[in-house]
Formats: C-alpha cells, sequence, structure tokens
C-alpha cells in the first residue's frame, strides 16, 4: 500500500490527494494547506494536511521544486525531508507532512495555500546485517530525542 491521505484536521478543507503531473514525473508535489509567509533569512513549518502511507523498506523524500529554489528564493531547511514509513498515524500528529522552508532572501516570502511547494519522491532503503531497530514512533521532528 502505498499513497496520500488526508489527515483528520484537514478532512473538508479542499486538500487534493497529490497526483503526478507527467507520465514520467518521478514526484508527487505537495502543496500548502494554508498560507504562510517565510520571514527573510528564517525558517517556516508549512502544513500540507497530508500523510503518507508506504511499505516497510521505502521511505518519501521530500525535494524543493526548482521553480521555488529559483525564482522564489526558497530552499528546504533540512536539504532533503525524509519521512518515515511509520510517522503515518504516529500518536502525536497522524503523520502530518510539514515542509520545512529556509527562505534565503532579504524579503519575506509568500505562499499561497494550494501553492505546490515540495515533491515526494518514494525511495527504497537497506538494512545493516545486525540492524536492531527500536521500537514504534511517536511523533516527528525530534521525538526520538536529541
Ligand atoms: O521536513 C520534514 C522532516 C520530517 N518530517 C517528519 C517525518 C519524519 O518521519 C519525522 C522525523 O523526521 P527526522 O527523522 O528527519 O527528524 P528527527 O529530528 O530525527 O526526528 P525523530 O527523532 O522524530 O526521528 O518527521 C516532516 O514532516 N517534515
Ligand atoms: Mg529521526
Amino acid at each position: 500500500m502505498r499513497r496520500f491521505e488526508v489527515v483528520r484536521a484537514y478532512r473538508g478543507k479542499g486538500i487534493e490527494i497529490p497526483q503526478r503531473k507527467t507520465a514520467a514525473s518521478a514526484g508527487y508535489d505537495l502543496a500548502a494547506a494554508e498560507d504562510v509567509e517565510v520571514p527573510p533569512g528564517g525558517v517556516a513549518l508549512v502544513p500540507t494536511g497530508l500523510k503518507a502511507y508506504m511499505p516497510p523498506g521505502e521511505f518519501l523524500a521530500l525535494y524543493i521544486r526548482s521553480s521555488l529554489a529559483v525564482s522564489r528564493g526558497l530552499m528546504l531547511a533540512n536539504g532533503v525531508a525524509v519521512i518515515d514509513a511509520d510517522y503515518a498515524d504516529n500518536p502525536e500528529n497522524e503523520g502530518h507532512i510539514l515542509i520545512a522552508v529556509y527562505n534565503r532572501t532579504d524579503r519575506p516570502v509568500r505562499i499561497a495555500r494550494g501553492e505546490r511547494v515540495a515533491q515526494g519522491i518514494f525511495h527504497p532503503y537497506q538494512v545493516t546485517d545486525d540492524d536492531r531497530p527500536g521500537g514504534p514512533r511517536r511523533g516527528g521532528f525530534g521525538s526520538t530525542g536529541a
């Protein structure tokens, strides 16, 4: 099972399920669920209203859309965002995907609700021979400790 779903808090608010824009596009564009202003030289968390389900052994990577990087001066604060398979339905925030956007310009940048910000690509990952994972994920953004 690999799919996006709208998180409870955003149901009935017109959030669209991402779809690839061309037959060979690798990424599913994710749009802002709210208007957000990113301060100059600062970071804002852009809500998507979405969670992502994927099979074990995969993660969803988020990359900035090139058009926002080139024409609006935005980057992802974390370079690439890693959305883990066990983030969906976590007890803290249901797996709501947030896009951490960094504004490298000296002016505020406004992101409008519905504007596509990042592209998500599903990737496989490998584990070590002596892999001993911890317990279930409780949340995101530091939930496993500092
Ligand atoms: O830009 C991001 C980065 C992460 N996440 C969510 C999904 C991911 O599964 C979780 C944890 O992310 P990561 O492992 O990169 O951050 P961490 O600081 O290690 O947090 P944790 O201790 O919760 O793993 O937070 C987002 O929604 N947006
Ligand atoms: Mg982590």
